[in-house]
């Protein structure tokens, strides 16, 4: 298993929480994800007057990933300036699941540089993955 700069990972959430665009719940989150090639890829969330359509800082930073042509990723890091260590949404472990391994780490961090990891297969057991699929023989993340 490849070993994991979680300072580097920190740092890169903790600057995109600061370009967040929460107006509405005024709750700020930055995410960096790390690719299978050691690159890091970050986002906010982005929040609209239509509430709904608002947008995670995991799934966009999983998607400038995917942008930049990285399908394997290996780590998840998110940032809150609060005390309490905030883990990815459901909708956002769904999406994580698409791209990460079950025993993939998870991690969070807070204003005060504590860490809290727990492995994907716990935040969503039994995940519902591209294997299900009836079609899955037809798709690949190569
Ligand atoms: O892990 C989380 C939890 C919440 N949010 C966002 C969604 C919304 O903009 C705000 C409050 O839920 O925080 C994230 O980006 N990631
Ligand atoms: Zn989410």
């Amino acid at each position: 298993m490849k070993t994991i700069n979680w300072a580097a990972l920190e740092a890169a959430a903790k600057d995109a929480a600061a370009q967040a665009y929460a107006p509405y719940s005024q709750f700020p989150v930055g995410v960096a994800v790390l690719a299978e090639n050691g690159h890091i890829f970050a986002g906010c969330n982005v929040e609209n007057a239509s509430y709904g359509a608002t947008v995670c800082a995991e799934r966009n930073a999983i998607a400038a990933a995917v942008l930049a042509g990285h399908r394997k990723l290996l780590a998840v890091m998110v940032y809150t300036p609060q005390e309490k260590l905030t883990p990815p949404c459901g909708m956002c472990r769904q999406v994580i699941a698409e791209f990460f391994q079950p025993d993939s780490l998870i991690a969070s961090c807070n204003h005060l540089g504590q860490q809290q990891h727990w492995e994907l297969q716990y935040l969503l057991p039994d995940a519902f993955t591209p294997n299900y699929l009836a079609a899955s023989n037809k798709i690949s993340k190569d």
